[in-house]
């Protein structure tokens, strides 16, 4: 049996645009719909077979070779960095990586080495490195928002889409960093062994989008 073409989707926030992306280019998805507790899917009719990964593992299967393509937002591939190609901005997923601190506070009054939480760590590095300053980095697994509430950073490196949980927990915006949202990576050898089967995937997403821009 020819080994199929393997397409490991981030799970959770970005699962449903991801799949509804792939049912509107026309392939049979009710496997994913249909999945219960099951990780590897087929996509009937096709080559295809569909991996639900966390975000971070997309990128190492992806890196790895033992995915092919993959959907990960762009939060994950700056943190991680990893060797493959970044093919398209699939336009869902839309948030910003943001400086946040809580509100009345200037983060940039006086002169002690402030202490900034994320789970991004290495975004938060970047972000400071540019701006030539020296911070200390505390790595936070989820609810970054909680660090500077308890005390336990000045400010946090997290991502913001409608803002709400900054509002809610009475922090606020002091720097965007830059946007985020999904994208379509590929294994870099898988892309020249097996590029008669996954460039027309490609185009057929690439044909998708620019449609989607004119509607
Ligand atoms: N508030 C948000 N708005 C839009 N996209 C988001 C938002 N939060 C996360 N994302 C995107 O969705 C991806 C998956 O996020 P999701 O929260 O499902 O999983 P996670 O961040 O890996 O955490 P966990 O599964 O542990 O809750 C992120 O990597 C990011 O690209
Ligand atoms: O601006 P908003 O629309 O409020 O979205 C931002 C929130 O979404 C993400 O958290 P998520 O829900 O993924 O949980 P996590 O903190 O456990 O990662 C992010 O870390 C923020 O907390």
């Amino acid at each position: 049996m020819i080994k199929p073409i393997r397409i490991a989707l981030t799970k959770g926030r970005l699962e449903k645009d991801t799949v509804e992306m792939f049912e509107r280019l026309g392939y049979d998805c009710t496997a994913i719909r249909e999945k219960g507790r099951r990780l590897i899917l087929p996509v009937a009719g096709t080559n295809l077979e569909i991996v639900l990964a966390k975000a971070a593992d997309v990128a190492t299967y992806v890196d790895n070779g033992v995915c092919d393509i993959g959907v990960v937002g762009k939060d994950t591939i700056m943190e991680m960095g990893g060797t493959f190609y970044e093919v398209a901005d699939l336009g869902f997923g839309k948030c910003r990586f943001a400086l946040a601190l809580p509100q009345g506070v200037d983060f940039y009054e006086g002169y002690h080495t402030r202490r900034i939480a994320s789970k991004y760590v290495n975004v938060a590095r970047g972000f400071f490195e540019r701006k030539n300053m020296d911070v200390s980095i505390v790595k936070i697994e989820g609810s970054v928002e909680l660090a500077p509430i308890l005390g336990l950073s000045d400010a946090i490196v997290d991502i913001v889409e409608t803002g709400t949980t900054l509002r809610e927990n009475g922090l606020v915006v002091a720097e965007y960093i830059c946007d985020v949202s999904a994208r379509l990576i590929v294994n870099i050898a898988s892309l020249k062994l097996r590029k008669a089967e996954i460039e027309p995937l490609i185009a057929r997403i690439e044909d998708y989008l620019a449609g989607e821009e004119t509607e």
